[in-house]
């Protein structure tokens, strides 16, 4: 299990231009930190950082494990999967699996493969070919692909945005559920308030050189919010959030 993982007063210029300013946070092993805030504010950006795809100017990322390098796995916003792609699900899945220098499969990485194939409710889909599923069935595939490593870490950027509401719900509802049980600190982007105020248990809200960090109720009560949403889109999130609080969910 994650022991630490903490962002530290990271600085991000990309063409001379600040994108992040003085940002620290941290997440909880199994806690889900929605990030929210207007396009262009720089939230992709943030999950390239912390995996280590752009390298902030100033300030660091700390992962700590308490036995071994921490895994990271990682949905990101789109894919272009060209539907003529050659390739079964199973395996498609199964290059998730981290350091597979091996051209084979082990019993361990089968069992491994087929119980997040459970999981994740593709198991259906294990022989069909990646280009020609669904864009809900793709997403659950990505997420099993991100999911089958065992991560410590896991980053979703707007990975259930083209799906219809029962999809983002039970994608959304799957990966709490995973990130309490598994006790993995997950990061996920979502421009869909309501989904961030009824799975997130805390909220990072992100803007051009301004962030805010807390409770979903707390940072959503927030008047600037009203500029980026409808003002009763707000008051609904915030209702579902209060409910969600009070019933425990
Ligand atoms: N490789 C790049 N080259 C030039 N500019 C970039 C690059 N990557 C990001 N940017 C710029 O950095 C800013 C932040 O982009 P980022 O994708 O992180 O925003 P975002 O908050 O994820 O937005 P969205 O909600 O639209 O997905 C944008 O102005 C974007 O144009």
């Amino acid at each position: 299990m994650i022991e630490n993982f903490s962002v530290d007063h990271i600085d991000v210029y990309i063409n001379g231009e600040k994108i992040l300013d003085n940002l620290s946070f941290s997440v909880q092993p199994g806690e889900m930190l929605g990030i929210i805030g207007p396009n262009g504010a720089g939230k992709s950006t943030l999950l390239k950082v912390i995996l280590g795809v752009i390298k902030p100017q100033n300030g660091t990322v700390e992962m700590t494990h308490s036995d071994t390098r921490p895994i990271v796995g990682y949905v990101p916003q789109s894919r272009a999967i060209d539907e003529e792609m050659p390739i079964q699900t199973w395996d498609f899945i199964s290059l998730g699996l981290p350091h597979r220098i091996r051209p084979w499969l082990t019993k361990k990485d089968r069992i491994l493969i087929k119980e997040t194939m459970e999981l994740t409710d593709t198991s259906r889909l294990a022989k069909k070919s990646i280009g020609k599923l669904s864009g809900g069935e793709k997403q659950r595939v990505f997420l099993a692909q991100a999911l089958v490593r065992n991560p410590d870490v896991l980053l979703l950027d707007e990975s259930t945005a083209n799906l219809d509401p029962k999809a983002q719900e039970e994608i959304t509802s799957l990966v709490q559920e995973l990130c309490t049980e598994q006790h993995i600190s997950t990061l996920f982007i979502s421009h869909d308030i309501h989904l961030v105020a009824k799975y997130a248990h805390r909220v990072l809200y992100l803007t051009r050189g301004h962030y805010s960090v807390g409770r979903a109720q707390d940072i959503i009560e927030n008047a600037n919010m009203d500029v980026l949403y409808q003002p009763q889109h707000v008051h609904d999130a915030l209702q579902t959030s209060v409910e969600n609080r009070r019933y425990g969910g």
